[in-house]
């Protein structure tokens, strides 16, 4: 302790400010567990020939200084504007992005799959409002045509020019042949395509000891293969002009598998590595790839989805009932496209939560998901 001693007492003013540095950092490490306290300590233990918690407390003393008071103002006066300033520079790049990206819908060719209900109506609803030209497509012509009734006869307040939209009738789950040829369909209405919003799908319920493989093929095809045939058939197109929007709306379960969605949650999870890897493949192209995973939307999806032996589920879950409303979850795939968005999941905090948790403690999640199952456990396995 006396040589410590001899040296600070000896020191420059110079070594003087080094020695409250190291203070200062000794102090936020022990207020807010600052990572540079590892990095400090051997500085200072080399440097004093101290350890540092008593025996710096010790010479600051000797030294008549407040090193508490002084460091904490210190650091505080140097971090606070910092850190502000870099969130000021955050928020502001934002905004620039904002302002400067926002992508143009007017007049944008945009095919929207899934379009004769639920979430892909909606989709339809707000970019047509937008000016967008539309290609809607369905299994089901006749729906299709409502849907085409009601955006002639919607009219919104904006000036803004509008068009009727065309129709394109094809089974997604029909890779082999049907959606190449719908592509080509596609492509006639307006020689090129801007946006693909890949919507369509179907959901599923049951207990894996009872899905039959057909059915896990069969939503497989119409959530992964359908959507992914369309997009390679209508690539080569937007490459040539360098140019195109392609939105897949995947789900919450394209993060996190939950109990008896073994066939929906194994699609949507294809489906956002697909598209993750689409997105880095396309960026020279300057083609966009938007992955949206929404949680429950009030929709038809719990009414139509499959069970284990492909028969309809037909009812409407709680879960679904009290989903977001599919006109407020449009509105966030529009503005998805808008600012170029690459990922969004737009759910309530404990899905989020989960997400996060998968991640980073999965043995939680697993248990917890372990624990839901059994509360859930069908009839059949009792
Ligand atoms: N509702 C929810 O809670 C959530 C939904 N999602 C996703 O949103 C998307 C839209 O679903 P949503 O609107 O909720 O459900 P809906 O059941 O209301 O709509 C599904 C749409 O997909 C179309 N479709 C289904 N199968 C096929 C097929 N084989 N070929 C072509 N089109 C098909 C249907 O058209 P038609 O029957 O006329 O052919 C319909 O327009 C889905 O990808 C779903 O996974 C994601 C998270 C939550
Ligand atoms: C220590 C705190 C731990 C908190 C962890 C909470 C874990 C909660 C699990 C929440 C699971 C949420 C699942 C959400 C599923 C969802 O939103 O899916 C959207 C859909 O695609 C709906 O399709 P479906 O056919 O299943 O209706």
């Amino acid at each position: 302790m006396d040589a410590c001693l001899h040296k600070i007492n000896g020191i420059s003013h110079t070594f003087h400010d080094i020695f409250d540095f190291d203070i200062a950092i000794t102090v936020l490490s022990q207020y807010v567990g600052h990572p540079y306290w590892r990095h400090s300590k051997p500085v200072c233990e080399s440097m004093y020939g101290c350890t540092i918690r008593e025996d710096l407390d010790y010479l600051c003393n000797l030294n008549g200084l407040q090193w508490h008071h002084i460091s904490m103002e210190r650091v505080m006066g140097g971090v606070v504007p910092l850190v502000l300033g870099g969130l000021g520079l955050v928020l502001l790049y934002r905004l620039i992005q904002r302002v400067k990206q926002g992508a143009v819908i007017q007049d944008a060719v945009v095919v929207i799959t899934g379009a004769s209900s639920g979430l892909g109506r909606e989709c339809a609803q707000v970019f047509h409002d937008a000016g967008a030209r539309l290609v809607l497509c369905g299994r089901d012509e006749a729906r299709l045509q409502d849907v085409v009734q009601e955006l002639k006869t919607t009219t919104d307040n904006s000036q803004r020019q509008t068009y009727t939209p065309r129709t394109v009738t094809f089974d997604l789950s029909n890779t082999s042949e049907t959606v190449a040829m719908a592509a080509e369909e596609i492509l006639r209405c307006y020689g090129h395509v801007d946006i693909l919003i890949n919507n369509a799908g179907i959901s599923y319920r049951g207990n894996i000891l009872d899905t039959h493989i057909s059915v896990q093929r069969n939503v497989m095809d119409t959530n992964y293969f359908g959507p992914i045939a369309l997009t390679q058939a209508l690539l080569p197109s937007m490459v040539r002009r360098h140019s195109g929007h392609i939105v897949v709306i995947s789900s919450v379960q394209g993060k996190i598998s939950i109990p008896y969605r073994s066939a929906y949650a194994a699609s949507k999870h294809a489906t956002q590595a697909y598209f993750d890897c689409l997105r880095a493949e396309l960026e020279h192209y300057n083609i966009q790839v938007t992955v949206v995973s929404p949680g429950y939307i009030k929709t038809n999806l719990s009414l139509n989805a499959v069970t284990g032996d492909g028969s309809k589920y037909g009812v409407e879950d709680k879960t679904t009932t009290a989903g977001r409303d599919p006109k407020d979850v449009a509105q966030v795939v529009l503005m998805a496209v808008r600012h170029r968005s690459k990922d969004i999941v737009l759910a309530g905090l404990l899905p989020t939560l989960a997400v996060y948790i998968r991640t980073l403690w999965p043995t939680l999640f697993f248990k917890l998901m372990a624990t839901r199952a059994r509360k859930e456990q069908k009839p059949k396995d009792e």
